[in-house]
């Protein structure tokens, strides 16, 4: 079954406290930052305490990601504390281009090598923050098969494309839709960006459900409050809950039968309608709003 990302939480990689509690809130992946909510002068000392955090707390229950600096200035001596920390993702910020990709897997792979991990262990995921970056989207999507999916990284996008942030999101939607896009052709995740009004708990809420219905697994978060507002978004109905198990039923039934499309009231239950149940019932199972042996 494929890996929820509904919550990837941003935690800053200069701040103990927040490393040490970071798994208490039950967000789905843990994203440990050394890049820009690092200071110049505390990038050494980050490195060193999300190593340590990786290798001293109990993070089983999220998935670990850190979004390390770029290689052109401290990333290859991130990749290499990370990577021995056995971290499961690294994540490169303001990707550009299918190279960068290619730069990042190599120096990864260089160090597994060095260390005797297995190669490819380590999987990469990549963050897309300009204009450059979003039309090269669907290459970088398909630049490494360490790639477990690709974010938009909207404050430096805006930034880049001369506008700001507004409450309807519309300066987004071509990013959003080609990074979607690119990242479902290439068969891996696409995560939204971080909404920074932590305050504004009905505009996140509506950002929340503009992604959803685009298709986003999720959604990146800077604050722990914002995590129960994305799962609740995110988990299914009891309408389609209780849907999603009869075309599962009328499948397995028609499966035995020797079939593969079966009518359900009256409507066609094929394969994407049966991918799509089942999605329904992983976000079912991970809002545990039904038992992991319900179905
Ligand atoms: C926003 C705020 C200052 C609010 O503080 P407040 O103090 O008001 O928060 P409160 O709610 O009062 O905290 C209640 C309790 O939760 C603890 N707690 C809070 N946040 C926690 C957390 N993240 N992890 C663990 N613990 C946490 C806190 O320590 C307290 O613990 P305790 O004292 O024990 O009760 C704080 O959240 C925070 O610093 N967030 C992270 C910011 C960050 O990482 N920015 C960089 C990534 S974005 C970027 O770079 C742009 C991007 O690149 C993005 C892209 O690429 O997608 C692009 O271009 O778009
Ligand atoms: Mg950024």
């Amino acid at each position: 079954m494929e890996r929820l990302r509904r919550t990837m939480m941003f935690v800053p990689g200069a701040n103990a406290a927040m490393l040490r509690d970071a798994p208490l809130y039950g967000a789905d992946s843990i994203m440990f930052d050394l890049e820009d909510a690092v200071s110049l002068k505390e990038k050494d000392s980050a490195r060193t305490l999300v190593h340590f955090a990786l290798r001293t707390f109990d993070y089983s229950k999220s998935e670990t990601v850190v979004r390390i600096n770029s290689l052109d200035t401290v990333g290859k001596l991130d990749i290499e504390a990370m990577v021995l920390a056995g971290v499961d993702v690294i994540r490169l910020p303001k990707t550009e281009t299918a190279q960068d990709i290619v730069d990042v897997d190599e120096a990864i792979t260089e160090v597994e090598t060095k260390y005797g991990i297995e190669i490819g262990r380590t999987k990469m995921m990549a963050a897309i923050e300009s204009a450059e970056g979003v039309l090269n989207a669907r290459e970088i999507a398909k630049a490494s098969t360490r790639l477990i999916g690709i974010a938009l990284g909207a404050e430096d996008y805006v930034t880049n494309m001369k506008t700001k942030r507004y409450p309807d999101g519309q300066e987004l939607f071509f990013a959003r839709s080609y990074i979607l896009h690119s990242a479902r052709a290439a068969g891996i995740a696409a995560i939204d960006t971080v909404y920074s009004d932590v305050e504004n708990v009905g505009g996140f809420a509506r950002e929340v459900e503009l992604v959803k219905q685009l298709g986003f697994d999720g959604k990146s978060v800077i604050n722990p409050r914002q995590i129960p507002i994305v799962n609740h978004i995110y988990a299914p109905t009891e309408k389609e809950i209780q849907h999603a198990k009869e075309v599962i039923w009328a499948i397995r039934e028609a499966e035995e039968k020797g079939s593969g499309v079966i009518s359900l009231k009256g409507k066609m239950v094929d394969k994407p309608i049966v991918e799509r149940a089942e999605r329904v019932i992983a976000l079912a199972k991970a809002a545990k709003l039904i038992s992991e042996e319900d179905i």
